[in-house]
Parts: structure tokens; sequence; C-alpha cells
């Protein structure tokens, strides 16, 4: 039997939801991390620090009371975004970044920015007070093949936001292609990446496994397996500049098995073990911790954990389906085996 000590790692991109639902998952999360980047795509979306102060505190309001886990929280990005809420943003102490989804690019993007050229004097207030950009890097333009649009997204958006903002840190969030992973590794320090778990163990044959398969559909979509590939050397590469964000999005099932589904996949239950079974597949499980605990902290200048956790190999079977308040939550290998458990959580002492 194999054993893994790690420092207990964070997640650098999380879906909580509101309510019902994250009464629901956010035990998933809190078992595992310490802490997370809650993402701020609520309905209505999370655009002050009064809205993400109220938010933090249902989070905390719904947590175990002896637990250590702690939600990071962040502002979504409008159109209508004031340099003053980005000040009070920073003022806050307990908002780490802001998010850019491009208008109707994703579950919840319908307040997202239309033009990035309309934010600059955002984005230069946050380059001044140092508050990360997080990015849902995709164009929306409906002629680019919905396979191509983190590339061009690459091209058209991020190279010019580098060349504007030198200064200003950011995040290319669940990287889905080489050409990204590329892409940072050759950015210089002001840009990192975050990689989900289902990235690196999926490609997009898992979406038509003898059927269409609505619960492997997230945005952006699985890539072909090349570009898994590509994901798997950078995330076990110990470059810095990758870390861990499971992008872990709970959807009600009957939203998922629809006409129209929506977009998001649920790994929560078993996160940092499918990020194990992935390190294990690439004889790199000694490279786990960097990614899991350390690379993201040190992005974000704040202090790496101290308590631990120990996974061991041993086989355990997901639930069918899962609860997320108002129906039935089918998470990531529902009534399959994953390979890698959690055996013990230990306190700093
Ligand atoms: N990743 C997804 O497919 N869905 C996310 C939104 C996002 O991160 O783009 C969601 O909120 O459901
Ligand atoms: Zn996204
Ligand atoms: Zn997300």
């Amino acid at each position: 039997m194999q054993e893994l000590t790690l420092i207990r790692p964070d997640d650098w991109h999380l879906h909580l939801r509101d309510g019902a639902t994250m009464a629901s998952v956010l035990p998933d999360t809190a078992r595992r991390f310490a802490r997370a980047i809650v993402m701020p795509n609520l309905k209505p979306p999370v655009t002050t620090v009064e809205l993400a102060s109220a938010y933090r505190d249902r989070i905390l309001a719904a947590l175990e009371k002896d637990g250590i886990f702690q939600p990071l929280m962040t502002l979504y990005l409008t159109d209508n975004t004031t340099v003053s809420e980005i000040e009070a943003a920073k003022n806050s102490g307990f908002i780490q970044a802001v998010k850019y989804y491009p208008a109707g690019a994703t579950t919840h993007s319908e307040n997202g920015v239309t033009d990035l050229k309309r934010v600059y004097k955002v984005l230069e207030a946050m380059q001044k007070h140092d508050l990360p950009l997080l990015l849902h890097g995709e164009v929306t333009d409906p002629e680019v093949d919905v396979f191509d649009r983190e590339a061009v997204f690459i091209e058209r958006h991020l190279q010019p936001l580098i060349r504007d903002f030198p200064g200003l840190r950011m995040v290319l969030e669940h990287i889905t292609t080489r050409t990204a992973a590329q892409f940072v590794a050759e950015a210089g320090p002001q840009l990192a990446a975050t990689i989900t778990a289902h990235h690196l163990l999926l490609n997009r044959n898992a979406l038509f496994a003898g059927g269409i398969r609505p619960h492997h559909y997230c945005l952006p979509i699985l890539k072909r397996e090349t570009h898994r590939q590509a994901l798997v050397q950078a995330a076990t590469s110990g470059n810095p500049r990758y870390f861990l964000g499971t992008d872990s999005a709970p959807h009600p099932r009957q939203d998922k098995e629809s006409a129209c589904g929506c977009a998001g996949i649920y790994t929560a239950h078993a996160a940092i073990e499918l990020y194990a079974e992935v390190f294990a597949a690439a004889d790199a499980l000694d490279r786990l911790e960097a990614f899991a605990s350390f690379h993201g902290p040190d992005f974000y200048r704040l202090p790496r954990n101290q308590d631990s956790i120990i996974l061991e190999k041993t086989s355990w079977t997901v639930e069918e389906s899962l609860d997320c308040g108002k129906d039935a939550l089918i998470p990531l290998r529902a009534g399959q085996t994953v390979h890698w458990r959690i055996k013990e959580t230990q306190r700093a002492r």
C-alpha cells in the first residue's frame, strides 16, 4: 500500500453556489482543502464588496464550527465596475481577486464584460493595487469553433492584456490546451494558470462514449488527447505557474440531463484523490504537493498551509448520486472507482 502526506492543499477555482446547494456541497471541499477561491457567478452576480461580504458570511455560517476552511472571495467584473469598488475590494482584506467572464461565455456570464476596452480604467486600478485578474479565457465569437475558443482568446485578448498591463497579475483559469500551457510557460511571472482534475483525466472522447454524456460537459470543453497530455506534462512539470483549481461546478441533475444542458462538472467529492491518480499515472507523485499546496499561495502571496493530509492508494466507489439541495447531483465517476482516498487529516501543532 502506498501513502502520501501532503501539506493541506487549496482549491484556487471553485463554484460553491448558494443556499441549499452550497450547504450540501461545501463539506466536500472543506474536508480536503484549507482554502478555496470562490467564484462570483451567482444569480445575481457578486459584483460589489458588500455582496461578497454577505456571501462570505453565508458560507461561514454553513461551515462546521470547529473547521479550518476559509473561503477566499472574488468580485465579478462587469462593464459597470468602478475604480472605487476595486479600492474597496483591496481594502476589504477578504477579496483576493476579480473575475473576468466574457459576456455569454459560460454559466451565469450574461453580466460579464462585453468589451475589455470598457474596463481598462478598472484594470489599471487593479494593477495599481495589485489585485489579481482571473480569466475565463474563451472568446464568445460564434464564428469561432468551440474547440478553438481558448486559443483565439489568448491571441485576441490575453496577449494585448499582458502588453497593456505588465504589472497586473493574471490567472488563466481552467486551461485546456497545449497552446495555453505553452503560452503560460513562456509568459513572465505575472501570468499563472489553474488546471482542473477533469481536464487532466479526460479527453473529448469522454463526451461521446457510447452516447452523449452530459455529465462530462463543461467549459472550456474537453479537448483532444494531445492537449490532455500537454496539461499533464504542465501540471507535473514543477513549474510554479501551474496550480490546482478544480472548477468543481455543481448543477442539478435535471439541468445537466436536458435538451440544452448546463456546462459544469462536479469533482469536489474526490478532488485531491483524482489529482493523485493523474500524478501517480505520470509517475510524478512527488510533485503533487507543490502543485496542490505551494504554487497557489505563492502566486497569490498568501502563507502556505501548516497542517497536512494523508492520502492512501485504496479504491473506493463513488456514490451514484449526491444531493444538491433541490435535486440529485451526479458527481464525476458516479458509481465508479476512485483509486486514492483520504486516510487522515492532521492539524498543525
Ligand atoms: N466550468 C463550467 O463548465 N461551468 C462553470 C462556469 C465556468 O467556470 O466557466 C459553472 O459555473 O457552472
Ligand atoms: Zn470558467
Ligand atoms: Zn469555473
